[in-house]
């Protein structure tokens, strides 16, 4: 998978040369490749954004330095790549959408800053290439470098080979559209809290069991949402 991310903050994704993605890296699983928007200006103050049409508050920022950034990526034609833009009217980023990000060859993410990015980007590459506006989540951000550090990192460890048990991404939070079940390890008594017994038991018909149970309990208490499409899940279902 090629990653490639357009910001005028291009050193905030140091840290993914650390952890999962730094040896996925390293052995060339995952190629990801900054570049400063700032380059792509020509102007002494290397200006990226400027006042909106129309007036309000903020700055937007400007199409061209963005037009010759991304033409620099995927080129003057037709591209496979998916246009990732980070945006509080984004769809809403979720498990399923790290899983459909993860699928892809080349991915390439603008983070915008300021108040946004001139619509006429998404519109111009909409004509070009596949582009979805995705949000973090309802609260908003000063721009998009947090939300595509946590698009990488979410997709980027579904990615086959990166994760090393591959059997521990089946059994997580919304991987089954439940929360995850509580984990323990030793002591089996820690300030006086005992492990579940069933955990010690050794039966892992009765353990599986009991985190399905677990999963179905803190789902219904923290996220009954989440239930709401299998009634026989639902709160105070008969
Ligand atoms: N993903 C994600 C995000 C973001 C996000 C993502 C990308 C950028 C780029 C700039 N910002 C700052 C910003 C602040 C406020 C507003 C709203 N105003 C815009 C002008 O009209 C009035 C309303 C927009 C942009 C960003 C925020 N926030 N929250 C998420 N889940």
């Amino acid at each position: 998978m090629r990653i490639d991310i357009v910001t005028i903050f291009p050193s905030f994704f140091d840290v993914l040369d650390l952890s999962l993605l730094g040896k996925a890296r390293q052995t060339g699983l995952i190629d990801v490749v900054t570049h400063d928007l700032r380059d792509f200006t020509h102007d002494r103050h290397r200006t990226v954004d400027d006042t909106p049409y129309g007036g309000g508050a903020g700055m937007v920022m400007k199409p061209e330095p963005w037009g010759e950034a991304l033409d620099s990526i995927v080129g003057d034609g037709d591209s496979d790549a998916l246009l990732v833009v980070p945006s509080p009217a984004g769809e809403p980023f979720t498990q399923a959408t790290a899983r459909e990000l993860a699928t892809e060859p080349h991915l390439v993410f603008a983070c915008g800053r300021y108040e946004g990015i001139d619509q006429r980007v998404v519109d111009h590459y909409a004509t070009r290439m596949r582009v979805r506006l995705v949000s973090l989540g309802d609260y908003v951000l000063n721009g998009g470098e947090v939300a595509v550090m946590a698009m990488i990192e979410a997709a980027g460890r579904l990615v086959p080979g990166v994760v090393g048990n591959p059997e521990s991404l089946v059994e997580e939070s919304h991987e089954d559209g439940l929360l995850e079940y509580p984990s323990y390890t030793k002591p089996a008594v820690w300030r006086g809290l005992e492990v579940p017994p069933v955990l010690l038991s050794g039966h892992h018909g009765r353990v599986a069991e009991w985190r399905h149970e677990q999963q179905v309990e803190r789902t219904r208490r923290v996220r009954p949402e989440l239930l709401a499409d299998d009634p026989t899940d639902a709160p105070d279902a008969p």
